[in-house]
């Protein structure tokens, strides 16, 4: 059977704060869905602001390929006509063949809200749709504040969803608007509700869901169960408040657990893209813990479940996470056991047996430095150094003989010099360098020293320079942790320092980058070590 995936991530995620979309981005993510099979695609409400319009003046110009394109709006004001309603003209006017309209069910917003009477509104809800189908519209009819208006007066609320069956709107959508109900009491009100209204089962009903408790998904899966056809949400869960039910969750779980119909198999595989594609044109930071879709959705962590996952994944991975196109990670940690040991190393393109003792000494090391605040997790070119030096496959590339740092703060300008004294080949050498930073200075005067022997540094960059303090111990002093990313144009890494100076935990992030760009990443320098 197919449920049918509504997405709002255009309209109603767009009411989340803090994200503003601009044309471009709401066509970008438009033709995103359009691509992965979401059948309704609901991009705005033209009238409210320009924005909104342009939109879908564009699709006029530009359509999307299978989506049905929906455009939102709300019942015509009270004590006018709907075909003088300035909103509903500009509904008419985006050229949509759907639209959705939403209407009061609660008494409590009809006379609070609206500030009009019970039997106004029920005018506005017929006037409403029987005027966009007037105009060669179809109706899909949300229920706003279904479940609170349905419990406080469910006469009233039976009367306005009545209204619109008989206007003809083509869906009827429950909607948790406050996100305050609870999965038992969805599916109960919708069961009895469809029962009552259509009890020859003709129509076609939808859910939408807010997540204000956290169960806007869960809420959208009982309303499934109780006979709803059609599901609204949004990518990531964007939306008002606390945001709507999470397409990314709602679908794998509609389809993979309950064998409900939603996408094409080839098309389920590029919901983690699709998450992640629109969560970087929105400009909001992927939620990394997201279920299905989140980088860690996957990621094994535990000694225990790494063991047990590399034997059989089922013993710790509900799906195979490719179905929704995820992969498993596997963190290195002091959680870690022997297991997370070979899999990293053979990540890296190193061969270890558990019987081998280096390996339990690459383990041992791990954890004894995790201890002293380093943080491996996030540093992976720094753990592959410290096995690399453990199976003897790295050489001295130089080695520090001291360094100095000075910083002068004016009003205008931060200004800092540095001076290190390395040797190569048992050369010494001295050199100096500014920087608009104390680090920017180092890295500079240490890249200086080393440029005439190691010509290929120069295509390595610092891109991204991290520091946390981690509280000492009673009575010491705070320690500080250093992560360091470099980039040579066509890969990325991460190195850690860790020291109770700054400039010390500083020194070693840098200086590893540039030992891990040099030693593993250098195609000039691969010969010194079994690389990847
Ligand atoms: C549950 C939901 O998510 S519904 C969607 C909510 N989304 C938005 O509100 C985003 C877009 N909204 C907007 O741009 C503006 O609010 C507009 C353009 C729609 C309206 O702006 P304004 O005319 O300035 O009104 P304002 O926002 O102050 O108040 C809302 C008006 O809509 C009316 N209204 C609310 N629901 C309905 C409804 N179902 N049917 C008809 N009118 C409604 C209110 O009574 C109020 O009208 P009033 O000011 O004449 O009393
Ligand atoms: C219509 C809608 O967005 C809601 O009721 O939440």
């Amino acid at each position: 059977m197919t449920i049918q995936i509504y997405d709002t991530t255009l309209r109603d995620g767009a009411q989340r704060e803090g994200m503003t979309l601009a044309v471009e981005d709401k066509l970008k993510i438009a033709r995103q869905l359009d691509k992965l099979g979401v059948p309704w695609i609901e991009g705005g409400w033209p009238g409210a602001n320009p924005k909104d319009g342009e939109f879908f003046r564009r699709l006029q110009l530009e359509p999307l390929t299978q989506a049905e394109v929906v455009a939102f709006c709300s019942t015509r004001r009270p004590g006018g006509l709907a075909a003088e309603d300035r909103m509903l003209a500009a509904i008419i006017a985006a050229g949509t063949k759907w639209v959705t309209i939403f209407g009061k069910s609660w008494d409590l917003h009809v006379t609070e809200g609206l500030k009009t009477d019970l039997a106004e509104n029920l005018e506005m809800i017929r006037d409403s749709i029987e005027y966009l189908i007037s105009q060669g519209k179809r109706v899909i009819y949300d229920a706003e504040h279904w479940f609170d208006g349905y419990l406080a007066n469910p006469e009233y609320a039976l009367k306005t969803l009545q209204t619109a069956i008989d206007a003809g709107a083509d869906w009827l959508v429950f909607c948790d608007t406050n996100g305050g109900t609870l999965p038992q009491d969805i599916t109960k009100i919708v069961d009895r509700v469809i029962q009552t209204v259509d009890p020859q089962r003709e129509l076609q009903f939808g859910i939408h869901t807010h997540n204000d408790c956290e169960l806007a998904v869960a809420n959208a899966l009982a309303a499934v169960s109780s006979g709803v056809t059609m599901v609204q949400g949004t990518i990531n869960g964007y939306g008002e408040r606390c945001g709507n039910a999470n397409l990314c969750a709602i679908i794998p779980n509609l389809q993979l657990k309950l064998g409900y119909s939603c996408l094409h198999e080839a098309d389920l595989i590029r919901l983690t893209q699709v998450s992640r594609y629109v969560s970087e044109v929105v400009n909001i930071a992927p939620n990394d813990y997201a279920a299905f879709v989140g980088r860690c959705a996957f990621s094994h962590k535990g000694g225990i479940h790494v063991s047990a996952v590399e034997r059989n994944p089922l013993t710790y991975e509900h799906i195979d996470p490719l179905l929704v196109g995820n992969e498993r990670r596997i963190a290195i940690s002091e959680q870690s056991g022997l297991s997370n040991v070979l899999i990293k190393a053979s990540e890296m393109g190193l061969t270890l047996t558990k019987a081998d003792p280096r390996t339990r000494q690459i383990l041992a090391k791990l954890k004894e430095l995790e201890y002293q605040g380093y943080q491996f997790e996030g540093a992976e070119a720094s753990f592959e150094l410290l096995m690399r030096e453990i199976l003897g496959q790295t050489s001295t590339l130089f080695t520090i003989q001291g360094f100095q740092v000075h910083c002068s703060i004016a009003t205008q300008q931060h200004h800092s010099l540095a001076t290190i004294k390395i040797a190569v080949d048992g050369q010494d050498i001295l050199e100096v360098a500014e920087g608009n930073g104390p680090v920017a200075a180092l890295d500079a005067a240490l890249r200086k020293a080393l440029s005439r022997f190691y010509p290929e540094l120069a295509k390595c960059h610092l891109t991204d320079y991290k520091v946390r303090i981690i509280d000492g111990e009673a009575g010491t002093a705070a320690i500080t942790r250093v992560l360091v990313e470099s980039s040579n144009g066509h890969h990325r890494w991460t190195t850690i320092g860790v020291s109770e100076n700054i400039l010390e935990a500083s020194y070693q992030a840098v200086a590893q980058g540039i030992e891990y760009g040099l030693l593993v990443r250098s195609p000039q320098m691969c010969s010194l070590v079994d690389v990847k």
